[in-house]
Order: structure tokens, then C-alpha cells, then sequence
């Protein structure tokens, strides 16, 4: 297995793939969510390391282990799938993945250590890796309307792929299959190591794309969020009302303040992990009751703003409404007979009105809710107070 002069320069392309999974490895041990790495870097070390092997090996040992070199491929495909069905959420079949792979060595066993038919056996490795490769594709190309422009990029390069996979058959049948006497010496060997180098820079490229994009998204949304309940925080939901209000299509806009009435004797009696789950529960109502567009905060503790778009004081005090009775009725996950309520302050925003200052005129009324007994909307400015339940 000496290596000679034009096989050091073979080995460059299988060499860099191996570099490219070590990056891959790297990324991920400091990312550790983004799991897609450690496939895709698992599938590059398969394979780089499969070709690096086989680069080495004259024409009879190509032959003697070509099991191995094929596992090391087929492990390469199997994890490259299983790395794109991890980027989209879907499956990339991994069991039929396993079978196909495992039928592609029984006969690679038997045209190479068998019959001895390198042309056979280069078909055989190409159909299956193509094969397992592709399994993820139609489920991704399902749901790709959702993706935006780089992971429409990966998909539609690793399609490329796997159809080059695919057609590596009629490209040996164009090269001429003389050539594969010489395996590792042939254009077909050239063109193969060159393209996988090609293909996994390309890939990386694009994965590493999507982590730094993936981890700039989590950035934000833990900026934006409430860790709580998911809901908006204070900051976030300024900005996006701020916005909001300049918008004289969305007019009237209804600003909503409410708060958990009693809430520190539910930490105090049922603890503070039952008041947590309450707290989720009550966003949870308050969400399934407003649309797309309308903004829901948790502005700390146990207090709540919504802002509702195209809403005037009717439907702003239905809406608050709604709230109050789904809470009451289902207690929030509290145990049962325990009471839950919960009480509004419920104000409309002038066109480019001052928010802050609605938003205190808010605050006002949700006080007068309170001081008028709780579980109760208080309307400004002269509705008066909703029935109390
Ligand atoms: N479980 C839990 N409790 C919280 C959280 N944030 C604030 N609290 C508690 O919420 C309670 C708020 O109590 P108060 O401000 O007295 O209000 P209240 O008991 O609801 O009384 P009223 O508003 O007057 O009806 C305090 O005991 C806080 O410790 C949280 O994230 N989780």
C-alpha cells in the first residue's frame, strides 16, 4: 500500500473533506443544538476517510476491500440524509436507509470478491448512495414554501447531488470503461474525488451559513421573548406596537392591560412552580383569543398587555371578556375548586397616540378594576364596569 507521487496528489481533494468534517465536529461541540452539524460532519469523515483509503490501494485491492471502502461511503450517504432530514424536521428514513445499504454490500461482496466486475460494483455503490441520499427529498420539497433563500440553496445543491449520484453510472459509460482498470489512476477516480471535494465545500459553506443564522435568529427571539411563557417582553412588544400604531390601516387599536388577581397567594399555597404553570396557562388563553397580528406581553410578574389591531371598545372588552371566563373556568391548571381571575384595564390608542401614555391610562384603569373588587374589566372612559362573574 506505498503511496506514490500521483497518489499524494489524489489524496489533496479526500484530504480537505476530512479537514471540512473536522470544522463541522468543531462547530458543533460549541453550538451542541444545531445536531445537523455533527451528522453532516460524521458524513464528510465517512467519506473523506473511505476515499482517502481507497487512494492508496492498487487495482487488486480495490477489489480485496471494496466492502469496507463501500461501508465507508454508505455510512457517508446515511448520514448526509439523516443531516438534511435534521435541518427540515423531517425523516430521512433511516431503517430503509440501513437495508438499502446493506443490500448494496451483500452485492458489492459478491462483484468484487465473487465474480470480480468493477463496472458492477461501481453501479451498485452509485445506486445506492444515490438511493439513500434521496429518501429525506420529497418531504423537504414539501414543506420548503416555509424556508427562506440559503436553506432553499442546500436543498436544491444537495438535489444536485444526489441526481449527480444517481448518473454516475452513464458518466463511467461516457468515460469508457476501460479506464476502470486502473481505478484510482482513472478520469472516473478524478472526477469522483474532485466533485465530493467540490460538493462538501459547498456544503459546509451553506451548513455553517444556517448555524450562524440559526444562532442569530435564537439571539433574537431570546432578546424578544419572555423565557416564561414565550409571550412578548416589555421591550420587544413596544417596538412591534410602535410600529403598529403608525399603520392607519390597523386603526381603531385597543390596548388591553390585565393582571392575575391574588396571584402571590397561589405561589404562596401551591408554590412557585403551579404559579408558573399558571402563568403559561393564562398566556396560553390569552393567545388562543386574539389574532395574527395583535400583540400579547408579559410585561412582568403577573401582568399582561395586549394590543389588539382593527379593534374598537367593543371588541376589545369582548375579548377581555373571553380571557376572564376561560381562566375562571379552567382555573389555569390549578387544583380543583380552586378560583382564578383575573382583571383588565381596557383603553383605545388615537392614531400616532403616545403609547407610554396609554398604556399608564391603562395601568389606571386595571388599578380601579382592583380597588372595585377584581375579576372585572374596567373601560375607559365612561363604559363603566363589565359584570363582575
Ligand atoms: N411563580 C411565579 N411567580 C412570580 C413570577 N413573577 C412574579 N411572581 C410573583 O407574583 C406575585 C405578585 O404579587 P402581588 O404584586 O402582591 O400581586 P397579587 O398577589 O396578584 O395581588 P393583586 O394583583 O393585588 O391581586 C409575587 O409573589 C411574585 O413573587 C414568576 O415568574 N413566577
Amino acid at each position: 500500500m506505498a503511496v506514490n507521487n500521483v497518489q499524494t496528489y489524489l489524496l489533496v481533494a479526500p484530504a480537505v473533506i476530512v479537514m471540512l468534517s473536522a470544522a463541522l465536529f468543531i462547530v458543533w461541540r460549541l453550538k451542541r443544538d444545531q445536531r445537523y452539524l455533527l451528522w453532516m460532519g460524521c458524513a464528510l469523515a465517512c467519506m473523506g476517510s473511505a476515499l482517502i483509503f481507497q487512494t492508496t490501494l492498487d487495482q487488486i485491492q480495490v477489489a480485496t476491500w471494496s466492502v469496507l471502502t463501500g461501508l465507508g461511503y454508505l455510512c457517508g450517504a446515511w448520514f448526509g440524509a439523516l443531516a438534511m432530514g435534521s435541518i427540515y424536521s423531517v425523516s430521512s428514513h433511516p431503517r430503509l436507509g440501513a437495508a438499502i445499504g446493506l443490500t448494496a454490500l451483500v452485492m458489492l461482496g459478491y462483484f468484487s470478491l465473487i465474480k470480480d466486475d468493477i463496472v458492477a460494483s461501481v453501479h451498485v455503490l452509485s445506486m445506492a448512495l444515490g438511493l439513500i441520499q434521496v429518501l429525506p427529498a420529497p418531504a423537504i420539497l414539501r414543506q420548503l414554501r416555509k424556508h427562506e433563500h440559503l436553506e432553499i440553496a442546500l436543498y436544491s445543491a444537495y438535489l444536485l447531488f444526489c441526481f449527480y449520484t444517481l448518473s454516475r453510472p452513464a458518466i463511467v459509460h461516457a468515460i469508457g470503461y476501460a479506464e476502470l482498470n486502473n481505478y484510482v489512476y482513472s478520469q472516473y477516480w478524478i472526477v469522483t474525488t474532485m466533485s465530493s471535494m467540490a460538493f462538501s465545500l459547498f456544503f459546509t459553506f451553506l451548513l455553517l451559513g444556517c448555524a450562524v443564522k440559526g444562532a442569530v435568529n435564537k439571539l433574537s427571539d431570546e432578546r424578544d421573548h419572555d423565557p416564561l411563557t414565550g409571550l412578548l417582553n416589555r421591550r420587544s412588544f413596544n417596538e412591534a406596537a410602535e410600529s403598529l400604531i403608525r399603520d392607519r390601516r390597523l386603526q381603531p387599536i385597543s390596548l388591553l392591560v390585565g393582571d392575575i388577581d391574588h396571584f402571590k397567594s397561589i405561589n404562596d399555597s401551591w408554590g412557585h412552580e403551579c404559579g408558573d404553570m399558571v402563568l403559561q396557562n393564562v398566556s396560553l388563553a390569552m393567545m388562543n383569543n386574539v389574532r395574527n397580528k395583535d400583540l400579547v406581553a408579559r410585561f412582568g410578574g403577573e401582568e399582561f398587555v395586549l394590543l389588539l389591531v382593527n379593534s374598537d371598545i367593543e371588541r376589545a372588552k369582548q375579548v377581555a371578556a373571553r380571557i376572564r371566563e376561560q381562566v375562571s373556568a379552567n382555573a389555569a391548571g390549578l387544583p380543583a375548586g380552586k378560583p382564578l381571575t383575573i382583571s383588565f384595564g381596557v383603553t383605545v390608542l388615537k392614531f400616532e397616540g403616545n403609547l407610554q401614555e396609554s398604556l399608564g391610562q391603562g395601568d389606571k384603569l386595571l388599578y380601579k378594576a382592583k380597588d372595585s373588587g377584581r375579576n372585572c374589566v374596567c373601560v375607559d372612559p365612561d363604559v363603566g364596569f363589565l359584570a363582575i362573574a
